[in-house]
């Protein structure tokens, strides 16, 4: 087969470039340069660059950087900004993974290739006769949240040769091999999280202005923030409040009034509902008969745990979680990610809306 390999760098696609070759593929390996505006974060691409020539000569594979630097910055950061401005929670590696990696790269590049590879800890399942995003072998390391808003046609075209492996295969391959970058640290998310200080880019961007911080409870104010663009419900760190834990519950916007709770076990950083809007089903709706309280579980952001809950249907464009167990930090704008009851096939999501939000 003829497959286009995305490659970073990193040591998880450096293993399915040794696999792929290893069963035969003929492959062609691509870097996609997305770096932000002023080149910021952008500062371990030559590196990261050296180190895919390197393994693209080890294989003996053709190798192109392509750039998506200004689709990046007018798709993903600009829906980031967007979000933030509104005061809710982006996933700009959700965006990415759609709008670039698989977007914009599968229209200029991927499509003339029978498959478009990458080092995602995802697999494929048939049902049917319908492909359908499942979860990795590895559930601490899954990364199908990070793909739960692709399109069917492009899932069609992916591949996910590690999928089936657990993390520390992947590593002990690379090291068998003498893969260069065997001990390289892992990235925590690809596309901006992970490369650069979140706090300065906001302010960049969206600047400074002051407003309060005030005890839901109590009505008490305890400090100032810089602006609610800063603020996340669910966050606890970088508050600067004496006393402890605190934990952001609730936002103002239209006041620039962020609200935060005490203690480790306050019912108010807690829920059990969650309201989903725009829905996307990856392979179709699997419930097309009716979703009334059917049992799923899911994720409301990047973490191992699959949340055991029921999923119902209950307007055109609303969809309702009720979690078993009370769910911590529930921040609308964050992808509630639904699989199945198994934790086997990742359906899709849906963006949560929320009450905790005053516009
Ligand atoms: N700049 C890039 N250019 C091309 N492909 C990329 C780039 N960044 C990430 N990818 C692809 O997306 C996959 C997932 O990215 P992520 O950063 O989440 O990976 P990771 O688990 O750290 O993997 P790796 O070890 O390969 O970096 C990578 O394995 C790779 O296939």
């Amino acid at each position: 087969m003829k497959i286009a390999v995305l490659i970073s760098g990193g040591v998880d696609s450096a293993v399915v470039v040794h696999r792929l070759k290893e069963e035969g593929h003929d492959l062609h390996l691509f870097y996609i340069r997305i770096g932000l505006d002023n080149g910021e974060g952008d500062c371990s691409a030559e590196e990261d660059i050296e180190m895919c020539r390197f393994i693209a000569k080890k294989y003996g594979c053709p190798f192109d950087v392509v750039s998506l630097h200004e689709e990046y910055w007018d798709n993903v950061m600009e829906y980031a900004l967007r979000t933030v401005r509104q005061g809710l929670t982006p996933n700009p590696d959700i965006m990415c993974n759609k709008m670039i990696k698989f977007g914009y790269f599968e229209q200029r590049w991927g499509h003339e290739f029978d498959k478009t590879a990458t080092g995602h800890y995802a697999t494929t399942d048939t049902v049917g006769n319908r492909v359908y995003l499942a979860t990795a072998v590895d559930p601490v390391k899954d990364q199908t949240d990070f793909l739960a808003r692709i399109s069917y046609e492009q899932l069609s075209h992916l591949i996910f040769p590690i999928g089936d492996m657990p993390k520390a295969k992947v590593r002990e391959t690379a090291i068998a091999v003498k893969m260069p970058n065997a001990f390289r640290k892992d990235s925590q998310g690809i596309c901006f999280l992970g490369k650069i200080n979140y706090n300065d880019f906001i302010k960049r961007h969206l600047g400074i202005k002051k407003g309060p911080v005030i005890q839901l409870e109590t009505g008490r104010k305890l400090g100032e923030h810089n602006g609610f663009w800063f603020h996340t419900i669910g966050q606890r760190k970088g508050l600067g409040l004496s006393g402890g834990p605190w934990y952001v519950v609730k936002k103002n916007i239209h006041d620039n009034v962020v609200y935060v709770s005490q203690g480790y076990d306050t019912e108010k950083q807690y829920g059990k509902t969650l309201h989903l809007a725009e829905m996307h089903f990856i392979s179709g709706n699997p419930w097309a008969d009716g979703c009334d309280r059917v049992n799923i579980t899911f994720k409301n952001r990047h973490m191992p745990e699959f949340l055991p809950a029921t999923l119902s249907h209950v307007s055109d464009d609303e969809y309702v979680i009720e979690s078993q167990n009370r769910v911590q930090g529930i921040a609308p704008g964050q992808f509630a990610v639904i699989y199945d009851a198994a934790s086997h096939l990742c359906y899709g999501s849906g963006i949560i809306t929320g009450q905790n939000i005053i516009l």
